[in-house]
């Protein structure tokens, strides 16, 4: 066999298909690459010594598929103190754009290195990206790696110089800023629609062959890629992709993956099972993915009906983006017995109302990370986004952290605060007193959306609309699901995968001070290791034991 027939003819047929127009010095040789490094040239003595493995991609190349490496350059990414993102933004956009990436590499600064991983890259992938080095500092060198790796020199872009002396206002040549003009000779310079301007970019992507260099500051990258990430847009190609998620143990469904895996494996179906730990809802998820929706849509019938009965969980990975349709279709439900129903329709019709009282910099939602005002947070979330769906402004949280917390809790106001777009407002210290200082510095807060129940203590008096005591700062509590049982918030929360704090896992089913709350003991049970556990809070039968792990 002619291995190096093949090289060349493959090679050739990849840049076509990929549309990359190499000119003749481009395909010319690469006299004074790095040694060792293959090159582009068909008459290079490398590529007799071409690995077998490196003609697979080119053979994937030529069926239509479009393939990427990503190199992410920076020694402070290898000491840890920075975590590279771009890498996953960069695969994310790529897998809509229909292009596979095969590797991402992460290397130092250095020209070497730089040269001999985009030689390498270069070889073996339609697309190279790289992130990082292209800034004005003596550590940014992936120009000058890059051109390295095709034995090219660097050259100062003249378009570059005058965008640089405009942009910085010098004229130095030797200046720092000058030195990011100083590209590969042969350099391409793409400029992307600004869509804050709708003019061509001010600042151009650089590119030489198959390699792009991208900046590595995310907010850069980011923006470089939405201008100009289309001309990676693979058209023949779209990756479909099913998601199943299980609740049992990897192990124990293992098997039937890789019975249907292998059965679909010619049909060029890739099957992927990545357990977790920790998610409340599902113990391993399953992807499905193919170019052919067919396909898909065939294995993942044939992975449902495999899988054990009551194991495939229906799970929304991101209830946020559903979260007006999700709650608004309780309001289509006309079941007059069904309690729960009821209790969501009522605190909608009470959020709906306050958002008439109330304009919305004078409301805030009592959030202590508990279950109720998990459940309430996004009910209210999703009624502001029906009556302002223009709105992207920040909601208000009142949020009064107790003497002694739960580490577990203070993650999850977190989360949620980010997760749900949240002005945090902070006090420490008693209820009363935190009510006192908010009133001070809060003028504008008149009202108090809150997550208590008729059944919480000293509630049973409360309305939907109750101002504070005489003797407390005077607000509005507005009080949506009074009349909701324990069961009910467990419902909600469960049937809308919202995810909640970790601690309702571990067997607290209502969450106080650390030094006061314990496991509900009648969620005890000893595991078949013989090790005393507690089964979720949503198990709990009966909500008048809702308090049972509370000494207070
Ligand atoms: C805004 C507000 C006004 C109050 N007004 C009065 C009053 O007029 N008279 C009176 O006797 N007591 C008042 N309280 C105290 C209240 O009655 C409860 O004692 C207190 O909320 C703790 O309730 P719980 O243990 O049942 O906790 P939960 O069941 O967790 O509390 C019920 C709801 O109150 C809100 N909430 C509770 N704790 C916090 C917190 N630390 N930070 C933010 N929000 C929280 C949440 O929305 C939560 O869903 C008020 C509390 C708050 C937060
Ligand atoms: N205006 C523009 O469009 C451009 C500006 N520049 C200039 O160049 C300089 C920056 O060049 P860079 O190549 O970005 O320098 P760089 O490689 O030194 O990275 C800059 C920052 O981005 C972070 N970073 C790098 N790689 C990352 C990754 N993979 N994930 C997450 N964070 C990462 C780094 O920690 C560092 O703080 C700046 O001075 C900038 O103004 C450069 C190119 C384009
Ligand atoms: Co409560
Ligand atoms: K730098
Ligand atoms: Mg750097």
């Amino acid at each position: 066999m002619n291995v190096c027939g093949i090289k060349t003819r493959s090679l050739q047929r990849l840049f076509v298909i990929t549309g990359h127009t190499l000119g003749k010095r481009a395909m010319a040789s690469t006299n004074g690459s790095l040694p060792n490094v293959a090159s582009n040239d068909a008459q290079s003595s490398s590529s007799s010594k071409q690995s077998p493995l490196l003609k697979r991609s080119y053979y994937r190349a030529m069926s239509g598929q479009s393939t990427a490496g990503i190199i992410v350059i920076g020694d402070e990414i290898l000491k840890g103190q920075t975590l590279d993102t771009n890498s996953n933004f960069i695969c994310k956009k790529f897998f809509t754009l229909g292009v596979k990436v095969q590797k991402i590499s992460v290397i130092c600064d250095e020209v070497n290195t730089i040269a001999e991983e985009v030689a390498l890259f270069s070889e073996k992938y339609t697309h190279v990206i790289t992130s990082g080095g292209i800034g004005p500092t003596h550590d940014d060198m992936t120009f000058e790696g890059v051109a390295k790796a095709f034995g090219l020199k660097t050259e100062f872009n003249p378009d570059l110089v005058q965008r640089i002396t405009d942009w910085f206002n010098t004229t130095d040549m030797n200046s720092p800023e000058m030195k990011m003009a100083k590209i590969p000779e042969t350099s391409q310079l793409r400029f992307g629609i600004d869509p804050k301007t709708n003019k061509p970019s001010v600042y151009p992507l650089v590119s030489v062959r198959n390699v792009y260099m991208f900046p590595g500051i995310p907010n850069l990258l980011e923006k470089a890629f939405l201008m100009l990430g289309d001309i990676f847009q693979n058209p023949d190609v779209k990756f479909h992709t099913d998601t199943l998620y299980i609740e049992r143990d990897e192990a124990s469904v293992a098997s039937i993956i890789s019975a249907v895996a292998n059965k679909y494996k010619d049909d060029d179906v890739v099957i992927g099972s990545y357990p977790n730990l920790t998610n409340s809802y599902y113990k391993v998820k399953i992807t499905i993915e193919s170019t052919n929706p067919n396909k898909v849509q065939e294995a993942h019938k044939e992975m449902m009906e495999k899988m054990p009965e009551g194991s495939v969980v229906v799970y929304d990975l991101d209830p946020l983006q559903s979260a007006v349709q999700a709650v608004y279709s309780f309001m289509e439900n006309t079941n007059q017995d069904d309690h729960f129903i009821q209790s969501v329709q009522a605190a909608i019709r009470t959020i709906e109302t306050a958002l008439e009282k109330y304009a919305l910099e004078n409301i805030c939602i009592g959030f202590n990370g508990g279950k109720d005002c998990t459940a309430l947070l996004h009910l209210f979330y999703a009624v502001v986004k029906k009556k302002y769906p223009q709105f992207d402004g920040k909601l208000q949280a009142l949020y009064i952290r107790s003497r002694c917390r739960f580490p577990e809790v203070e993650k999850f106001v977190q989360l949620s605060r980010d997760r749900y777009n949240i002005e945090m407002l902070h006090y420490d210290g008693r209820i009363k007193d935190c009510m006192e200082m908010m009133a001070t510095d809060r003028p504008n807060i008149k009202a108090v959306i809150m997550g208590t129940r008729a059944t919480d203590p000293y509630s049973a008096h409360l309305k939907e609309f109750s101002m504070t005591d005489p003797d407390w700062p005077q607000v509005m509590r507005i009080n949506p699901m009074l009349h909701w049982h324990y069961k009910h918030v467990w419902q909600f929360i469960r049937q809308l995968s919202l995810p909640y704090c970790s601690l309702y896992d571990r067997g607290y089913t209502s969450l106080g001070s650390m030094d006061n709350t314990h496991p509900n003991p009648l969620l005890q049970y000893v595991d078949k290791r013989g090790i005393l556990t507690y089964k979720p809070a949503y198990m709990l039968e009966s909500g008048e034991h809702e308090r049972d792990g509370r000494n207070t």
